[in-house]
């Protein structure tokens, strides 16, 4: 499904409920299935999670989780440990791209049974269940944090708990956080020192519901309407001032491209600010690579130019999106250069008109470059990615103005 997106509203006004955190969400339902007593409330209900939660209910001997990352990762982990279960745990094409090498090795270390279905070092991987007693591992940090999420999800249930040593630069740190601070919220302890991090063991925790805040990353694409519209109100539910979300780092990032966050309970409202933006922006986004998209098109949009840096974890994604907004930000007109883990935008005032934005199999790249039709007319292909985390963006997007039909 392609869709053209246009709409002559110039003012947005909306009050738009979210869904839960699809990261938040697929710790806690892995949390949940090692800890029946807890309940979950406000869930994503993103593909990613749908295939989480099936894959955890399920009893397949294979378990496909399509395009979700957090699932591949997390269920290695969770599958690695479950004594006596055999599975293959597969995904979609681009999964079978995307390393698994450096979770399977840690797990090595500890004990675990895994082989490569096809190609070394990536999904298909068969895992034979085993009982852990090993606690120490060392494990490479800089290529995806959600590697130490999926150790440290599992760790409360193994006998000794675990210590893991974090080598070289970490990235994507406030999710890695984030899920200490979930194990924290079900009273198992934890600690994060210099490179180490510990989680001791726990069997049982006590009954307990679970509220997942809305989606930080979702959000992202109603920061970037508010910066492009000529004057927006655009209320978000439901949003803690202090998120888990490293991806909250918006509030600050968009202050600076003139968008101002208001908070009421659990209420943000997002307006714009009539005054100074300037020519170029710099942001380092090794903690926030999920809202690169978003930004980098708000820029095109401004006619500003930016330099964004910390990418690296980019190129292993849904698609290299490193790639994929070179070759569509130069369909529009822009000036871009990218290298490995960096982009650079130069500011210009021409935006090309109808152009037909290929999404890769990405959802980021559908959204972000959605708020464009606020400038342009715009068509975006294979539109209907959007459901790998907000199958309601489309919805969404209508109750702002906008005109959606499909081309
Ligand atoms: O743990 C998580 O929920 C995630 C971690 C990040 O991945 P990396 O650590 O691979 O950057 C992020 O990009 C992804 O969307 C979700
Ligand atoms: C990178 C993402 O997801 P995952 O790695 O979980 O597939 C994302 O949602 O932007």
């Amino acid at each position: 499904m392609n869709l053209l997106l246009q709409t002559s509203q110039s003012d947005l006004q909306a009050r738009i409920a979210v869904t839960g955190s699809k990261s938040e969400t697929n710790r806690l339902l892995l949390l949940q299935a090692l800890f029946p007593n807890i309940t979950l409330a406000n869930t994503s209900n993103s593909d990613d999670s749908e295939v989480m939660q099936k894959a955890l209910k399920g009893n397949e001997e294979i378990v496909d989780i399509h395009h979700a990352g957090t699932a591949m990762r997390f269920l290695t982990a969770y599958f690695a440990v479950n004594e006596g279960r055999e599975v293959v745990l597969t995904g979609s094409q681009r999964m079978t791209e995307r390393p698994i090498k450096v979770l399977v090795e840690a797990l090595e270390q500890l004990g675990a049974q895994i082989s490569y279905e096809n190609e070394v070092g990536y999904p298909p991987i068969r895992i034979k269940g085993q009982k852990i007693t090993a606690s120490k591992v060392n494990i490479p940090a800089n290529v995806s944090s959600q590697y130490i999420s999926a150790l440290l999800l599992v760790a409360p249930k193994l006998e000794n708990g675990i210590e893991i040593t974090l080598v070289g630069e970490i990235t994507s740190i406030p999710y890695i956080k984030m899920t200490l601070a979930l194990l924290n919220d079900l009273d198992i302890k934890t600690s994060f020192e210099g490179n180490v991090i510990t989680v001791y063991p726990k069997q049982e925790v006590e009954s307990k519901v679970m509220t997942v805040e809305s989606d930080w990353s979702s959000a992202s694409y109603f920061f970037s309407l508010a910066a492009l519209a000529e004057s927006a109100s655009v209320s978000l539910t439901s949003y803690k001032e202090t998120s888990l979300q490293g991806d909250s780092g918006l509030v600050e990032i968009y202050k600076k491209m003139g968008v101002d966050t208001h908070f009421v309970g659990n209420k943000m409202t997002l307006t714009k600010q009539a005054g100074f933006i300037p020519q170029t922006v710099n942001f380092e986004l090794n903690n926030t690579p999920d809202i690169a998209q978003t930004i980098v098109v708000t820029c095109l949009g401004l006619g500003i130019g930016c330099h964004l840096t910390g990418l690296h974890t980019l190129k292993i994604k849904e698609t290299d999106r490193l790639e994929a907004l070179r070759i569509e930000l130069t369909k529009l007109g822009a000036s871009i250069s990218v290298t490995n883990d960096s982009l650079t935008l130069l500011a210009s005032d021409e935006i090309n008109h109808n152009v037909t934005i290929a999404t890769y199999n990405d959802h980021r790249m559908a959204m972000a470059f959605a708020p464009l039709a606020l400038k342009v007319p715009i068509i975006i292909e294979n539109a209907e990615v959007v459901s790998k985390s907000y199958p309601d963006f489309w919805n969404d997007l209508k109750s702002l103005g906008f005109e959606i039909s499909e081309k």
